[in-house]
């Protein structure tokens, strides 16, 4: 079974991590939970990065707020997709600090960045990639969509009522 590993660089970001989680569970995909931080237990990232691909992890979602250095160290350091997810944390400029320090990353090592707080994007994303050569979670996506397109259409309906 495929799996995702969702981390984050601190407990405070769970309020926001916790969508890519509940999704990614949604869509019957194991899920691994770590608080890992870039700064505050290096020798942590190391360890996990080196070897995520080697437990069976096939995506990375890391969330982190501020000088967000997270998401992109993770990518340096393993061979799997990495899924930046920028969380507006309590001191944060606006969020444009977390935006910017995943989004900008150098050439050769990508981080796929979504919206601030985007971590429902993320793990739908994360699905995606592993939907691509999991037939069983390719069709959960597909029920996933059709729902997304029935909900709007209801709510076409109601207004014209
Ligand atoms: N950006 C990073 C990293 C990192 O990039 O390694 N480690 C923690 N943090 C962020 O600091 C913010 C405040 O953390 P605290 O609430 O623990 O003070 C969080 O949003 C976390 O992701």
């Amino acid at each position: 079974m495929s799996k995702v590993g969702v981390i984050m660089g601190s407990t405070s970001d769970m309020p926001v991590m916790e969508k890519a989680i509940e999704v990614l569970k949604g869509f019957d995909i194991e899920v691994e939970v770590d608080i890992v931080s870039a700064h505050r237990t290096p020798e942590k990232l190391f360890d996990y990065a080196k070897n995520a691909h080697i437990k069976g992890i096939k995506v990375i979602i890391a969330g982190a707020g501020g000088a967000a250095h997270l998401p992109g160290m993770v990518a340096s350091l393993s061979p799997l997709p990495v899924i930046g997810v920028p969380v507006k944390s309590r001191n944060s400029i606006d969020g444009w600090d977390s935006v910017l320090s995943i989004l900008q990353m150098p050439g050769g090592v990508p981080v796929a960045t979504v919206a601030l707080d985007g971590a429902l994007n993320a793990g739908i994303l994360a699905a995606q990639i592993i939907g691509a050569s999991d037939s069983c979670v390719l069709d959960k996506i597909l029920v996933y969509k059709e729902g997304l397109k029935q909900k709007v259409i209801e709510g076409a309906k109601q207004i014209k009522k």
